[in-house]
């Protein structure tokens, strides 16, 4: 099932938490909705769920029209941080609740809801824990039960904030991989909430990057790495360096120094990103100085920090490890790759 999304608005008393969202999910994808605290994606996801109403904009499943339908009748899963389960109620009576409430004429069967029962329990991995209360599982499997509950009412359509948030690291790993495999394997459409880039890149087709109640870019993980739409996505996504520079002529420097960037279509100041990884140490030629402040070992190379006069954050560059200078070395600098934006951010 798709999701289209056209023109959403929402404020909060005089608050602007959504200006004008465009957004599709085609049928079977898996999207990523990434940004800082405040950017707006729980409002987003919730206006989907039908849990909010946008102030103007359109809500389409299927092409359909779902803005009037409220969230009991738009047939969607959803999954919140705090797992939300019924304490007082067993794993068994939590995933089943959404069927136990159903009008009658649509609730199926006391036999049928038990079998629907045993088989989301064994698709999430916890047969056998059926009896038990939420109290007695752990926070994963507490939010696998949260997830079969989600799916019991099969949904088509399934909404995801921050799941995983609450779990340690090595059990989050292991939960959006198993997450992403039931996706696949149930052909849902799916949007999950996070600000953990490394969770929205292993894990979705595509990723939408938020920022202040606006969509700064929707594109497949690799190419919101290495083509950031915008400054704003560089500097959120990935490690990145930011240098103010002057633009003239197509020419670009920084601090006085000319550097090896082509700045054709800008003029004036401008910030030039690059990663680690795309900068390398000169002896001559396009580059700026700096003094190196800190030398650790990082995945097989050397990470280096390194202050630049008039700078107070360092520039980190990643060097082999053969020949890496020592702290207190004055290198020359050279960005292999980069990219050029003119808006000026807050530095
Ligand atoms: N019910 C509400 N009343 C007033 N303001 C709200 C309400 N819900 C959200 N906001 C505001 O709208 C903005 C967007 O909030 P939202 O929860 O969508 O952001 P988010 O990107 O999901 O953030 P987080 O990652 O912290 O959950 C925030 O500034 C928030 O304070």
């Amino acid at each position: 099932m798709g999701i289209t999304l056209q023109g959403i608005t929402k404020g909060f008393r005089g608050f602007q938490a959504l200006h004008g969202i465009d957004l599709e999910a085609r049928p079977g994808e898996f999207l990523a909705l990434l940004g800082p605290s405040g950017s707006g994606k729980t409002t987003l996801l919730r206006i989907i769920a039908g849990l909010e109403f946008a102030d103007q904009g359109q809500v389409a499943f299927d092409g359909e029209d779902v803005g009037h339908l409220a969230a009991a009748q738009r047939q969607v899963g959803f999954v919140f941080q705090q797992y939300a389960l019924f304490r007082h109620m067993t794993v068994a009576d939590n995933i089943a609740f959404g069927l136990t409430v159903k009008k009658r004429r649509e609730r199926p069967a006391k036999a049928e809801i038990a079998a629907r029962v045993a088989e989301l329990l064994d698709l999430v991995q916890l047969s056998g824990l059926g009896k038990r209360y939420p109290a007695q599982l752990s926070g994963g499997q507490r939010q696998r039960v949260a997830l079969a509950r989600a799916l019991a009412v099969q949904p088509r359509i399934l909404l995801l904030d921050e799941p995983f948030g609450a779990l340690d690291a090595k059990v989050r790993k292991d939960l959006r991989r198993w997450l992403r495999e039931l996706h696949d394997r149930m052909g849902l459409t799916s949007i999950f909430v996070t600000h953990d880039q490394e969770e929205a890149l292993e894990l979705a087709d595509r990723v939408v990057v938020m920022d202040h109640g606006v969509i700064e870019q929707i594109a497949e993980p690799q190419t919101i790495y290495d083509e950031p739409a915008s400054a704003f996505v560089f500097d959120f996504v990935g490690e990145s360096n930011r240098l103010p520079v002057t633009v003239s002529g197509g020419r670009v420097a920084f601090a006085g120094q000319p550097l090896d960037v082509d700045g054709s279509g800008l003029t004036g100041e401008a910030q030039l990103f690059f990663r680690p990884h795309d900068a390398r140490i000169v002896t001559d030629g396009a580059a700026f100085p700096a003094v190196v402040t800190l030398a650790r070992p990082k995945n097989g190379a050397i990470r280096l920090e390194a202050k630049v006069e008039g700078r107070t954050v360092p520039v980190e560059i990643d060097v082999p490890l053969a020949g890496a200078p020592a702290v207190g070395d004055t290198i020359r600098v050279a960005p292999t790759r980069t990219r050029l934006f003119a808006q000026p951010s807050a530095a």
